[in-house]
């Protein structure tokens, strides 16, 4: 496990940035699985920025999504594919036969789970994946308790994700269940980047770090990644021994 501190979520960022673009500077088609939720906003806000400028070309990258919610898609206002749509996919101007998303509205979530396994079947892999920390410890939509051996699967959503969720949206929504990659998907990247932000954070991502590794906290599973690497800011590090 590698960590790094950064001063500001600016700096963070800028970090995760540079990760994700040496992961992914190659030749062929690299699979990039980006995480939605507020904390990688301003890493996909400045891949837009070096993509505009020229400095990087995000032509060849293929991405797949990491989740989304029960009874959602892209045409849902706070689902992750509208996020990404909105924050990544419209701005690189990234054609749809690049992109493998979860529909959550789908008939049968489990053949949904399917194409999107064979989608990276297809591809050998994911190159990086780019993860937000629930303040459960979750990853994806994967819960506390939730079987490492799982690829993508219909998750039951644990009720602190229920209620923390409801930020994403303007109204009220019941947020019952998830389609998300497994952590055996996860496991099964190049590699992983855990991105965490701020004070609230601060005491799942000491048991993150510092705790036992145990499915009960999701992420702490990361640390048996042979290519994982944590980025914090300050605040989220404020409860770390050292
Ligand atoms: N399902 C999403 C995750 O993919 C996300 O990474 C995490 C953290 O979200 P945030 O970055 O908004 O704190 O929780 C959400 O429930």
């Amino acid at each position: 496990m590698k960590i790094s501190l950064a001063d500001t979520y600016e700096a963070l960022s800028q970090q995760v940035v540079n990760d994700v673009v040496q992961c992914l500077s190659k030749a062929g088609t690299p699979l990039f699985c980006p995480a939605s939720g507020d904390t990688p906003s301003g890493v996909y806000a400045e891949l837009v920025k070096q993509q505009q400028q020229g400095i990087i070309n995000t032509a060849n990258w293929r991405f797949v999504g990491l989740d989304e919610w029960g009874g959602m898609n892209g045409e849902d206002e706070g689902s992750c594919r509208f996020y990404l749509n909105k924050q990544l996919f419209f701005p690189l101007q990234t054609p749809e036969e690049n992109v493998c998303f979860f529909d959550g509205k789908v008939e049968d979530p489990l053949t949904e789970c399917e194409r999107i396994d064979e989608f990276i079947d297809i591809h050998k892999g994911i190159d990086v994946v780019v993860l937000g920390l629930g303040m459960n410890g979750h990853i994806g939509m994967n819960e506390p308790g939730t079987s490492p051996d799982l690829h993508s699967h219909v998750s039951a959503l644990d009720p602190v994700t229920q209620q923390v969720g409801q930020k994403y949206f303007s109204s009220q929504k019941k947020l019952l269940t998830g389609l998300t990659l497994g952590i055996a998907s996860i496991m099964e990247a190049k590699h992983v980047i855990l991105m965490v932000s701020g004070e609230k954070k601060a005491s799942i991502v000491k048991k993150v770090i510092e705790g036992e590794i145990t499915t009960e906290v999701p992420a702490s599973l990361l640390r048996n990644h042979p290519s994982f690497s944590i980025y914090m800011d300050k605040a989220a590090a404020g409860h770390l021994k050292s």
